[in-house]
């Protein structure tokens, strides 16, 4: 973040003023960008404010009891002005809080809303012109009065300025992404849940693209990346690409993150059949088990969110196993490994240094176009559930995720193959995915760190023939001799990002770094930042 001195003045700013009704010693290090005060009642506790996580400021009235009490009361009319910033609570929520100061001098008062307005000013990577998607049927049919109560009202007191619209029909947003003047945008914000998130992301990309000439169908082309922004609002049954790059789903820190201009690269994959242009993805591509349960339960949409329960618990039951043909390139270019105790938060080294060692690979290959010769591996098998993760798809009842050490922009995906196995043991590895135990740590699971693989179900391998004919040729007589064989004889269906696919064939390739997020990772836990605070502020003090 931009942090230059305004130029003539003073790199610290000291004063004693009026907070409540005593007197506070408040001090803006414009070097280091910290507004720190010592909070006459409390304790003395310290407070400190990174400048880059102020909202706004503002002169503002003292209301009467603040001015008729106190020694202020004696003196001449006080001035005051009003910080609004950012207070972190525990579990990664962001708060609004204000503070006020006052003086008698109007000068002195002056000069600090100055200060701290300029400061403001200097932070170039916040929005000031944003575009806004309203999807009022998502989750709970909450989007527009989340939107309104509150979004609206912090956007307006950060000076944001928005044009929003209400989508009237699924594809809304996107087809409207291909027309709108983008360059007007600082960014684009979605209020709703993951599928509407991904619609603006198809905007967005294929948006970029189509202005740059990259044919998408094409599996090979080279993306060109996405420089503006997207916020997620979450208001959605499932919020899970919120919840993995914020650490909560919460409207006003979402709103937060986007106010003060944060930015988190985020690793994209493509997903192509047969040289056509299928789906991107950012959290899951599931074949296999969460397949099943998407497809099921989108016909019962009238139950609302909780028919993902409903269809989980009937797709456990049915214990299906599909058989197929799984082929990957390793990420060679990444230093972690889905193995890894550490997860990826804010500043995350492992993102940084994929992204570079990825672009020099990529140099060194050049037109020589040596990515194809790389190594492939090929597994045959039958098997319960296929995941491919970009991020670690973390949410409230699965706080570690499918894949806890996963990483938003390093480049790869994490392959997870779950082979069959009994339904008490498939129920283990599942239970591990909302605990803390290791759901890797299992014979019949596999879990490798990608960047590009390709699937084929043994029915579709099976080229120019019926489909259903060879299922029933195959496994038909076999399932009506042994009942409670679990094979399937139809394809399962892969889950993109919570929306289907036509096709169980085909080709995936991540893309690092394809788009950012007005978002910065998942903090480190607040205990640390508390401790990080007050040695600062000693320091400043
Ligand atoms: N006005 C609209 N009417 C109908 N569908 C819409 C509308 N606006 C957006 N959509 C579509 O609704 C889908 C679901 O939206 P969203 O993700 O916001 O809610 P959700 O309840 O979390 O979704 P899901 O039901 O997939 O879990 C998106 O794929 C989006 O394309």
């Amino acid at each position: 973040m931009e942090r230059q001195r305004p130029a003539g003045r003073p790199p610290r700013l000291v004063s004693s003023l009026g907070l409540g009704q005593r007197c506070s010693e408040v001090t803006l290090d414009q070097e280091r960008g910290l507004l720190a005060w010592r909070h006459p009642r409390r304790g003395g506790e310290n407070y400190f404010v990174p400048t880059s996580e102020i909202i706004a400021v503002e002169e503002s009235e003292l209301n009467k009891k603040q001015r008729n009490t106190g020694k202020w009361h004696k003196l001449a009319k006080p001035h005051s002005f009003t910080v609004y910033y950012v207070k972190k609570a525990r579990n990664h929520r962001w708060w609004c809080r204000d503070v006020t100061f006052w003086c008698v001098d109007e000068n002195l008062c002056n000069q600090w809303t100055q200060a701290l307005k300029e400061l403001l000013e200097m932070q170039k990577c916040r929005p000031k012109r944003l575009l806004v998607y309203i999807n009022p049927y998502g989750g709970k049919r909450q989007g527009k009065r989340i939107y309104e109560q509150k979004v609206a009202p912090l956007f307006s007191l950060a000076s944001i300025s928005t044009d929003v619209v209400i989508t009237e029909h699924a594809n809304h947003a996107k087809d409207n992404l291909f027309e709108v003047n983008i360059n007007k945008y600082d960014g684009v914000v979605c209020v709703g849940g993951d599928g509407m998130f991904s619609e603006v992301m198809h905007g967005l990309i294929g948006r970029m693209q189509k202005d740059s000439g990259i044919d998408q169908n094409n599996p090979k082309a080279p993306l060109v990346q996405c420089n503006i922004r997207i916020g997620i609002i979450p208001a959605g049954s499932t919020d899970c690409v919120c919840y993995s790059t914020v650490g909560i789903s919460d409207p006003v820190t979402s709103a937060l993150h986007i106010i003060i201009g944060d930015s988190q690269p985020l690793d994209v994959s493509s997903v192509h059949h047969n040289n056509t242009f299928l789906k991107y993805s950012v959290s899951l591509l599931g074949y296999g088990f969460y397949g099943d349960i998407l497809k099921d339960s989108e016909k019962k949409r009238w139950m609302g969110p909780m028919r993902y329960d409903y269809s989980g618990f009937k797709t456990f039951l049915s214990h299906h196993y599909y058989e197929g043909t799984i082929s990957f390139q390793p990420a060679k270019h990444t230093l972690g490994s889905p193995r890894d105790k550490d997860s990826c938060r804010t500043g995350c080294y492992i993102c940084k240094e994929s992204e570079q060692q990825l672009a020099e690979q990529q140099k060194k290959c050049g037109l020589k176009n040596e990515e194809d010769e790389e190594e492939w591996k090929v597994i045959k098998g039958k098997f319960l559930a296929i995941n491919a993760v970009n991020m670690s798809c973390a949410c409230p009842r699965s706080p570690k995720g499918l894949s806890p050490a996963a990483h938003l922009a390093d480049g790869s995906a994490d392959l997870i193959l779950v082979r069959k196995c009994s339904r008490f043991d498939f129920l283990r590895h599942l239970v591990r995915n909302t605990n803390q135990d290791d759901q890797f740590d299992f014979s019949f699971v596999d879990v490798y760190r990608v960047k590009s693989f390709q699937f084929t179900s043994k029915l579709s391998e099976d080229n120019g023939s019926n489909v259903a004919d060879i299922g029933k040729k195959r496994f038909g007589q076999f399932c009506r001799d042994h009942p409670a064989c679990c094979c399937n004889i139809a394809d399962s269906t892969w889950n993109c990002d919570g929306e289907t696919l036509d096709s169980s064939a085909i080709e995936v390739r991540v893309h690092c770094q394809l788009m950012k997020l007005f978002a910065r990772g998942i903090e480190e836990n607040c205990k640390d930042e508390a401790a990080y605070s007050h040695s600062s502020i000693e320091h400043l003090l």
